[in-house]
């Protein structure tokens, strides 16, 4: 009996999907899916392992076959169904996902909606997959360029966006006429086992979607960068774990896409908009408590409007309301496990051990031991294991500046490039600043910078490849030429 209210309980899959099959794990063991709010049991899920994993991916490969022959019209009225029965879906998807990732209702909600967007999103993009003649330099003959499925992809995805970090990988994939075998974060796989419900509603091929869940992350792992089948890897996730698994893929020269962490810095100038600053700076550092690749990580304030951003900003923190997903006066849920606030208060110890002062916040709260206090901390410097680290919590540390070049450099001076925010008005510093920074995407004004339609992606170590947006179909498709010569 599901501990879930869900209006359609048959969404609440426990088994692994493969070849369009329900599988337990040829062990029979299972693992546990829990709440991160209260630890409270979910569900126990079949745990796959490297044979499983070997099956799917040689399933996917004969699948795909007859996948990638249809139109991509053909291909796009079913996976336009699957985005359909997503937001038919959409309150009983995010339920799943407030419950085992622990993220507020409404936001779980939102990420529904961004999961099905890229679906509808890939359906329609892939009718426009062009290629190209080329003028040649001789006479007797023509260049033809075509774009062909990439072949069968693998993908690992994370438990922050346990919903559209799939859909952003699979839609383009299936869309171009790929097959796709995913391994869902251990401590997400309900998201991602209703989705695979969805998909074989919506009347997705056997052997296309498989998802096959388990805690054996690094054979896993290791089956889906070495099997030569594979041809393309998409990860997102932790920078180490991405480098790993780039490295494995080198042996078999596979394509890879890597959406790793990042270190998003919120430049607030003196000509600025303080309350807007102020109040695109709180929603750039708390949603999802923190934990999103592309939250601030480091505000960094002009001197001259340092205190008074510090004071609105702790006032605006101070209405957080930190609790329970379900609650509806919730507006901060707990992290993802006990572990996850642990690091996060390690940091904080550390800023404070080295001179940093909390205006609010700063503990683990007696709610339980996933939930961090939302924080502000001031008077930060660089030797602060915060100024460089992916906090991934709700956490924010304001530094300060005083010139412009100043407020760059900080900005560069991190290993990593995903995201970046500034708040001006002057329209020169906008492009200056803008082209000075080395990120992936910059934000200017405005936060809520993700959408089907961008192209989500970083620099540096924040990973390679682009995905959403037109640019989003490239990662999954090869250029072939074709050199026509007269008969
Ligand atoms: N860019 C982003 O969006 C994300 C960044 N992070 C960053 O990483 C930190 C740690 O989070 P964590 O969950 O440990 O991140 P990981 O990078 O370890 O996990 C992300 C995914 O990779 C899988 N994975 C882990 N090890 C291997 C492996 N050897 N081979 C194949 N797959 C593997 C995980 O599986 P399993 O769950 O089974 O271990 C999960 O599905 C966070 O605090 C945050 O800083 C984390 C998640 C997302
Ligand atoms: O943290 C992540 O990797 C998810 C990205 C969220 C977004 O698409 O805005």
């Amino acid at each position: 009996m599901s501990i879930l209210n869900l209006k359609d309980q048959s969404l609440l899959r426990t088994q692994s999907y493969i070849n369009g099959e329900w599988l337990d794990a040829d062990s029979g063991k299972t693992f546990a899916v829990t709440d991160p709010s209260n630890g409270r049991e979910i569900a126990q899920v079949a745990d796959l392992g490297a044979a499983e994993t070997r099956r799917a991916i040689e399933v996917a490969d004969q699948a795909m076959q007859g996948w990638k022959k249809k139109t991509a019209k053909e291909r796009s009225v079913i996976l336009r169904k699957w985005f359909d029965l997503m937001m038919e879906n959409q309150d009983d998807l995010a339920i799943i996902m407030t419950a085992e990732q622990g993220k507020v209702f409404a936001e779980s909600k939102g990420e529904v909606a961004y999961g099905a967007s890229f679906v509808e999103w890939f359906a329609e993009e892939a009718k426009r997959v062009y290629g190209d003649v080329i003028p040649n330099t001789t006479a007797d003959r023509r260049s033809i360029v075509i774009k062909q499925p990439i072949g069968v992809v693998a993908a690992v995805t994370p438990w922050n966006f346990p919903n559209a970090m799939i859909t952003r990988k699979a839609a383009p994939a299936l869309a171009v006429g790929c097959a796709i075998v995913l391994k869902p974060a251990a401590e997400t796989p309900l998201s991602a086992l209703a989705l695979a419900e969805l998909a074989d509603r919506a009347g997705i091929p056997a052997g296309l979607f498989n998802v096959v869940a388990g805690t054996a992350a690094p054979e896993i792992g290791a089956e889906l960068t070495s099997n030569p089948i594979v041809k393309k890897f998409t990860f997102t996730g932790s920078t180490p774990i991405g480098k790993l698994l780039m490295q494995q893929c080198a042996q078999t020269v596979k394509r890879t896409s890597m959406e790793l962490g990042g270190n998003a810095p919120v430049l607030v100038f003196e000509d600025a908009d303080l309350d807007k600053a102020v109040a695109g700076a709180i929603s750039a550092k708390y949603r999802n408590a923190g934990q999103t690749c592309i939250c601030a990580n480091r505000i960094i304030v002009q001197d001259t409007v340092y205190d008074a951003f510090v004071e609105k900003f702790t006032a605006a923190v101070n209405k957080f309301s930190l609790g329970n997903g379900f609650d509806s006066a919730t507006t901060i849920g707990p992290l993802i496990t006990a572990k996850a606030a642990a690091n996060v208060h390690a940091l904080v110890v550390d800023a404070q051990a080295k001179g940093a002062s909390v205006t609010t916040g700063g503990q683990i709260d007696t709610l339980g031991e996933a939930f961090y206090q939302p924080t502000v901390l001031a008077h930060l410097s660089n030797n602060m294991r915060i100024a460089k680290e992916e906090i991934f919590g709700p956490v924010a540390p304001v530094f300060k500046f005083s010139t412009e070049d100043e407020a760059i450099a900080m900005a560069n001076d991190t290993e990593f490039g995903l995201a970046s925010y500034i708040f001006t008005k002057d329209i020169s510093r906008v492009w200056r600043v803008s082209e000075a920074i080395d990120y992936g995407m910059v934000g200017v004004n405005e936060v809520a910078i993700s959408s089907e339609v961008i192209p989500f992606g970083g620099v540096k170590e924040s990973g390679q490849g682009r995905e959403g947006s037109k640019y989003g179909l490239d990662d999954y498709l090869e250029i072939k030429y074709i050199c026509m010569g007269d008969i």
